[in-house]
């Protein structure tokens, strides 16, 4: 994690402020919901540090298939060194599909909100610490809207008084790199009614999906399990 962190810390920021007329992921929820499906956020992740192999597939095209499988929002890894992925990537996909757009990377300052569009911005409470507020007010200035990520109660109180109205639940602890969905279901109680609460990491199966509803998500975030084989076909299963 320390090398992710150092990479992320160095990367540039963009060099003119952005604007972004943001696809409204609360009202996307909200239809997915209507119409009796399971809102799922799918990741286009071509790699990681604990996937085997690159996936080599052009992105959009992916993220094209998990839009036709039913996907209500995409995510899309936007770091080059550990996760394959790109700000390009991000703006081709967001031209090409109609659904909000996460982008997920590890921001760490300002600047680096302007690097590229996206209707969504992933904030990591463990990684950007007291600067959170700031950050959150940052994104939102720009049009974008902040999903902070949480991991424990202490985070997620401080996501809280950063004004987190879609808070992300990571199962996934980015100290050890493991999963455990025993967390969500541990946090999830401690958010008030009003917040968008997201289920992150190790969802593998339409079981993992149903108590991760179960136990209060929103919305389920999913990377590894969808991008493992025919991404359409994974997406309708966990959507259904
Ligand atoms: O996924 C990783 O290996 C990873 C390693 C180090 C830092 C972050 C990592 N993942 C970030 C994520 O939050 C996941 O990509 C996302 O929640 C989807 O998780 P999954 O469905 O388990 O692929």
């Amino acid at each position: 994690m320390r090398a992710i962190l150092e990479a992320a810390r160095e990367r540039p920021g963009g060099e003119t402020r952005v604007s972004v007329d943001a696809r409204s992921f609360p009202e996307a929820v909200a239809e997915t919901e209507a119409a009796g499906r399971v809102p799922v956020i799918a990741e286009v992740k071509p790699t990681s540090p604990t996937t085997e192999g690159v996936r080599e597939d052009d992105p959009v095209e992916l993220a094209r298939e998990m839009v036709a499988g039913g996907a209500t929002a995409l995510s899309v890894l936007t770091e080059p060194e550990h996760f394959g992925g790109s700000a390009e990537s991000l703006r081709r996909i967001r031209e090409a599909v109609d659904v909000p757009v996460l982008r997920k990377d590890f921001i760490m300052h300002e600047a680096q909100l302007d690097v590229v569009e996206s209707d969504l911005v992933l904030l990591i409470a463990r990684f950007v610490g007291e600067g959170l507020p700031d950050l959150v007010e940052a994104a939102r200035d720009r049009g974008f809207q902040p999903l902070v990520e949480v991991h424990t109660r202490e985070e997620l109180t401080a996501a809280l008084a950063a004004g987190a109205d879609i808070v992300g639940i990571n199962n996934r602890d980015l100290g050890k790199l493991e999963v455990d969905l025993g967390t969500f279901e541990e946090l999830a109680p401690e958010a008030p009614e009003d917040v968008l609460l997201v289920a992150e990491s190790g969802v593998k199966t339409v079981d993992d999906a149903t108590r991760m509803r179960e136990a209060g998500a929103d919305a389920l975030l999913v990377g590894t399990a969808i991008m493992d084989g025919d991404v359409r076909r994974n997406t309708e299963t966990l959507t259904q």
